[in-house]
């Protein structure tokens, strides 16, 4: 991997079945975890290399370790961390994020954000170093040019604006916030409210093509 502080990824997914029907074609080809090679227009290959490349048979967990597990532990440490998912549609940004159904997923398709969550939870409990925490969760989403909370959809114009001790940040959006607690049943019912509003903005997505960001933020 290179040294800069920006990981770039690119993952292929499989041919859906009406791709396959179709009898569509792939247009790169496999070179190795880190490169591909591309016919372009004029049918002449074009090499392509990136951080690291998940080809159709990658797990979702494979995606995770690469490169959200560096980015929880930069978080737990209080170094920002940002994951963008970026493509055409129907490229598989959302399962990548989300797997299938974020309501109703088995564990191998569980995606990244499920797997975020449970990862900074897991290492806020077994960090020695740190004693008291607060995660606070915020959903937006642009839509239509405007930033709406998914938390509370009667927030629908957010203003983006920057301070000295915030840097850039989102005027009026809700937090749910989460302290930390020693007790592990409390710990559990904590994660799962936790959950039940992630799933609650997802729901709040407005229909058609979204971009959506997840804001865990950590104070420790
Ligand atoms: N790695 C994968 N393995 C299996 N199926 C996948 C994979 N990636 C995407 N798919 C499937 O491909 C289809 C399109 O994926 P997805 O909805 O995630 O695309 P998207 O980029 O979020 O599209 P949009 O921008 O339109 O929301 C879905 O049916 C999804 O389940």
């Amino acid at each position: 991997m290179s040294n800069s502080n920006v990981t770039v990824c690119v993952r292929f997914r499989p041919l859906s079945h009406k791709e396959r029907k179709a009898n569509d074609k792939v247009c790169f080809k496999k070179l190795d975890s880190e490169s591909f090679v591309f016919k372009d227009e004029r049918d002449e290959d074009v090499i392509f290399s990136f951080d690291k490349v998940f080809y159709d048979d990658a797990e979702q967990s494979d995606v995770y370790n690469f490169l959200a597990v560096p980015i929880v532990a930069d978080a737990v440490n209080g170094i920002n961390g940002t994951i963008i998912s970026y493509g055409q549609t129907g490229a598989g940004k959302t399962y990548s994020m989300e797997g299938p159904s974020i309501l109703h997923c088995n564990e191998l398709k569980t995606g990244l954000v499920q797997r975020v969550v449970n990862g900074l939870f897991e290492c806020l409990r077994t960090s020695e170093d740190i004693t008291t925490w607060t995660v606070k969760l915020s959903m937006v989403e642009i839509y239509l040019e405007k930033v709406r909370d998914l938390l509370d959809l009667s927030k629908d114009n957010l203003q983006i604006k920057e301070s000295k001790s915030q840097g850039i940040f989102i005027y009026g959006a809700t937090e749910i916030s989460i302290m930390n607690s020693s007790d592990a049943l409390e710990r559990l019912s904590i994660i799962s409210v936790y959950w039940s509003k992630l799933q609650e903005g997802i729901a709040n997505r407005a229909v058609g093509e979204t971009r959506i960001l997840y804001l865990p933020f950590l104070n420790s």
